[in-house]
């Protein structure tokens, strides 16, 4: 047998760590599965979030009380489920999608999910539908996973449709350190990642940081807090 090299070794030992972990904390049911296995049949991209950032959406919802919830960017609704989960019974959640056939999907794992009575889909550009939330606000949670350009624009909206104390989460925020430098900002989705982390950390009422939370250490969430008005 051939011995493992160094690099190899590590690479076994993440993947071992991530599947410990997922098995732990935030091991997926039936109903996150069909979803999973539900976009695949649609022709949507594997491009959804993981368990554990599943599950430190739900933490983060918890933390913050969350009441209502709003997301940009449903895909399948894998990580709307992970959300709607985290409300209580009265709770609510949004989530915005740009494509009919995705938002198609979204509704029927909410359904199949048994969620459906808490989350929404609401299908149209999220430039269009955020001004639209203003009577529907404040979010006690914000979780951004759309088009990367746009990302320091939705910032923009999450902050104005929160509360002190939300909680603002955007995905894929490192992108193998892309979105921390100014190294490849000719990429339009890295140069809007990268001004989101630059603005998280700038804003007066943000208190932020980006953490690294797949298996190979390449990309994760930046997480910010909604503080008070001076
Ligand atoms: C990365 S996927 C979302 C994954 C999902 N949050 C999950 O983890 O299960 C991004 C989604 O954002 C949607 N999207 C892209 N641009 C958008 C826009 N301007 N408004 C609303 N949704 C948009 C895409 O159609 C796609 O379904």
């Amino acid at each position: 047998m051939q011995q493992e090299t160094e690099l190899q070794q590590q690479a076994r030992i993440r993947h071992e760590v991530e599947e410990n972990l997922v098995q732990l904390f935030a091991i997926e049911d039936e109903a996150l599965r069909t979803t999973i296995t539900a976009a695949r049949k649609a022709g949507l991209p594997a491009i959804q979030i993981n368990p554990l950032q599943g599950k430190l959406l739900q933490v983060l919802a918890a933390a913050c009380n969350a009441q209502k919830i709003l997301e940009i960017g449903s895909l399948a609704g894998y990580s709307g489920i992970w959300l709607a989960r985290a409300l209580p019974p009265t709770g609510r959640l949004i989530t915005l999608e740009v494509s009919p056939a995705h938002a198609e999907v979204v509704q029927r794992s909410f359904e199949q999910a048994g969620v459906a009575d808490r989350a929404e889909v609401r299908v149209g550009s999220a430039h269009e539908s955020l001004p639209q939330l203003v009577d529907e606000a404040p979010f006690d949670l914000v979780f951004i996973d759309a088009d990367k350009p746009s990302y320091p624009h939705y910032l923009d909206w999450a902050i104005r449709l929160s509360r002190p104390g939300s909680i603002i989460v955007a995905d894929n925020c490192i992108r193998a350190g892309q979105a921390l430098s100014e190294s490849a900002l000719d990429d339009q989705g890295v140069a809007g990642l990268y001004q989101y982390n630059l603005q998280t950390l700038k804003h007066p009422r943000l208190r932020a940081i980006a953490l690294a939370m797949d298996e190979d250490y390449t990309d994760g969430l930046n997480i910010a807090v909604v503080l008070p008005e001076a």
